[in-house]
C-alpha cells in the first residue's frame, strides 16, 4: 500500500546549520505518528518542509503519490495538508467563526472573504464553507463562542480554534505542532480524544510534534524520533520511549 505521506532522505540546512539531515518517513490513511526528539532535533523544520514553508535542499517529500517540495502553499493545502501552529497563528480581533472560516482560504486575492481577511478562497461556496464551520464549531465544543473576538479567549480555547480552521479544508493528513504546549492536564485528555476521534472518524492521518509524552503514547500508532535532524528511532510509543538511544538522546538535552 503507498503511504499518504512518504519523506524520503530530506536535507535541509541553515547555513552551516544541518536541521535536517536525511530522514525518511511514512505516514498512511487514518494513522497517528508522533514525531518527537530534543529541542531542536528538526521537527518543525520537517513539518515546513512538508507545508511548503520551507524548500528542502535535496530529498522528496510525496503526499498522495504527488511530489511536493517545491510546490507553493496553498498547492500543498489543495493536495489536503493541513496544519497547526505552535505558536498560534489565529488573528486576535476576529471572531471565532471568521477565525475557522479563514481556514478555506488561501493567501492573495479573490472573493467577498478577500475584503474581509485578505484570502483567497479553495473552491467552495461561501455558503457551504459557512455550514462546514458551523458543524465544525459544534464538533469541537466552541458554539458557545462562535461570535466572540479570539484575543479574549483562554489559550485551551484558542488550541480548539487552531484545529477547526485546520479541519475546515479536509485536510486528508494534518500536522498538528505541539498542541498540548499551555494546556491544563484536563484539557490534555480532551485534546487526546479528539485527535483519536478525527482519525477514526474522519480517516485522517496525523503527524504530530510533541514534547508531552502522556499524549504521544495515549494517541499515537507509532512514534518516530528525531536528534540533530536525523531518524534515530520509529515504532510502537512505548517502546521507543525506553529505546536507549532516545534515553539519551533526550538527557543528552537535558545536560
Ligand atoms: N529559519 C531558520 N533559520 C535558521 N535556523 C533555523 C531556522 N529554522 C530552524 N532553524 C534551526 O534548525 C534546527 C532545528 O529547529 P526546529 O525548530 O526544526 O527544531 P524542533 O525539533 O522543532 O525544536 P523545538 O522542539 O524546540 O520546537 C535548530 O537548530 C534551529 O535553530
Amino acid at each position: 500500500m503507498t503511504a499518504l505521506l512518504e519523506v524520503r532522505d530530506v536535507r535541509l540546512s541553515f547555513g552551516g546549520l544541518q536541521a535536517l539531515d536525511g530522514p525518511s518517513l511514512d505516514v498512511a490513511d487514518g494513522e497517528v505518528v508522533g514525531l518527537i526528539g530534543p529541542n531542536g532535533a528538526g521537527k518543525t523544520s520537517l513539518f515546513n518542509c512538508i507545508g511548503g514553508l520551507y524548500r528542502p535542499q535535496s530529498g522528496s517529500i510525496k503526499v498522495a503519490g504527488r511530489e511536493v517540495t517545491g510546490l507553493p502553499r496553498h498547492r500543498i493545502a489543495s493536495l489536503g495538508v493541513g496544519r497547526t501552529f505552535q505558536n498560534i497563528g489565529l488573528l486576535p480581533s476576529r471572531t471565532v467563526l471568521e477565525n475557522v472560516l479563514a481556514g478555506g482560504y488561501h493567501s492573495t486575492t479573490g472573493g467577498w472573504w478577500a475584503t474581509t481577511l485578505g484570502l483567497r478562497r479553495i473552491g467552495r461556496s461561501e455558503t457551504e464553507l459557512s455550514a462546514r464551520a458551523i458543524a465544525l464549531l459544534a464538533e469541537l465544543e466552541l458554539s458557545d463562542v462562535a461570535g466572540r473576538m479570539v484575543g479574549t479567549l483562554p489559550f485551551g480555547t484558542l488550541k480548539r480554534i487552531e484545529l477547526a480552521r485546520a479541519l475546515l479544508g479536509e485536510p486528508r493528513l494534518l500536522l498538528v505542532d505541539e498542541p498540548a504546549n499551555g494546556l491544563v492536564h484536563s484539557e490534555v485528555l480532551e485534546l487526546g480524544t479528539t485527535l483519536r476521534r478525527l482519525a477514526a472518524e474522519r480517516g485522517a492521518a496525523i503527524l504530530l510534534v510533541e514534547h508531552h509524552m502522556g499524549l504521544v503514547t495515549s494517541v499515537c500508532d507509532r512514534v518516530a524520533v528525531l536528534d540533530f535532524g536525523r531518524l534515530i528511532a520509529q515504532g510502537d510509543p512505548h517502546e521507543v520511549a525506553r529505546d536507549p538511544q532516545v534515553v539519551a538522546a533526550y538527557l543528552g538535552s537535558a545536560a
